[in-house]
């Protein structure tokens, strides 16, 4: 295979004709490596049989003929540094690299935000156990069952000393952000528990509802439950 391969690397490189006839250029098959070589298909890679890389640039490359014979008709090829100055250095000092900490201690900027890795301020806003048949699709199902949740015929013009008078568990009403609603039906379907809740009864509410979780939808909850609105004495 060897001597194949340089019999047909000599014919290569001997000086031809500009049109080589592919007749003439044709290797001469060693007869001694006949047998060895009687599967091998020929017509693939023809380069050297050594691990030698190829020469880069290419033998017959514009770069190469550039930087050879400058004065070559042949295009000079640039450098990156030739075309392009490199960038200046960045300088450190005025950035502020990720989230900043309160001290090197807590970790660097990858750290989470102090704000997020504290745990909850308090036990103030724990979720109690509804009793069965007590989630929210069942109050849902209640509100839509046409069952009177008001008690009462008519929308009420309600004075805080009026609402002051419904304030037990079986009759509770609560004022939030102008409209007074019976709070008696939603108690045991309230996730906060009864006992949370009935710290607004009688009295107006919206403080303490803002403060727990002002992202609750009241007026949609408790629709079913509107008993009038608030006025002054
Ligand atoms: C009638 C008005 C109210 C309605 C409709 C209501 C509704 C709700 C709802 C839907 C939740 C679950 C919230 C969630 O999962 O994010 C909840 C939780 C809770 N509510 Fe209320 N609530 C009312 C009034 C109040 C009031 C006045 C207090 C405080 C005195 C309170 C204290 C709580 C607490 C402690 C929780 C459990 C903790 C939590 O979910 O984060 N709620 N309430």
């Amino acid at each position: 295979m060897a001597s194949y391969l340089r019999s047909w690397l000599s014919s290569q490189t001997q000086p031809s004709s500009p049109v080589s006839n592919p007749a003439e250029d044709a290797p001469v098959i060693n007869t001694e490596d006949a047998d060895d070589d009687a599967d091998t298909v020929h017509g693939g890679y023809d380069g050297p049989s050594d691990d030698s890389p190829p020469a880069f640039p290419s033998l017959i490359s514009a770069q190469r003929a550039g930087s050879s014979n400058p004065s070559s008709d042949l295009p000079r090829v640039l450098t990156d540094a030739q075309l392009m100055p490199p960038p200046p250095v960045p300088s450190r000092s005025g950035r502020t690299l990720g989230v900043p900490t309160p001290s090197a201690a807590s970790g660097g900027s990858l750290a989470v935000p102090p704000s997020t890795n504290k745990p909850p301020a308090s036990a103030k806003r724990l979720k109690v156990a509804l009793a069965p048949g007590h989630g929210p699709l069942d109050w849902a199902n209640l509100k839509r069952s046409g069952q009177d949740l008001r008690g009462v015929d008519t929308l009420l013009r309600v004075t805080p000393s009026m609402l002051k008078e419904h304030r037990t568990r079986d009759d509770a009403w609560s004022a939030f952000s102008g409209k007074v609603y019976n709070i008696t039906p939603y108690l045991p379907y309230h996730p906060g528990g009864e006992k949370e809740l009935m710290r607004v009864a009688g009295r107006d509410g919206s403080k303490l509802f803002a403060s727990t979780h002002a992202w609750v939808n009241l007026d949609y909850m408790l629709d079913a439950c509107l008993i009038g609105f608030l006025v002054p004495e």
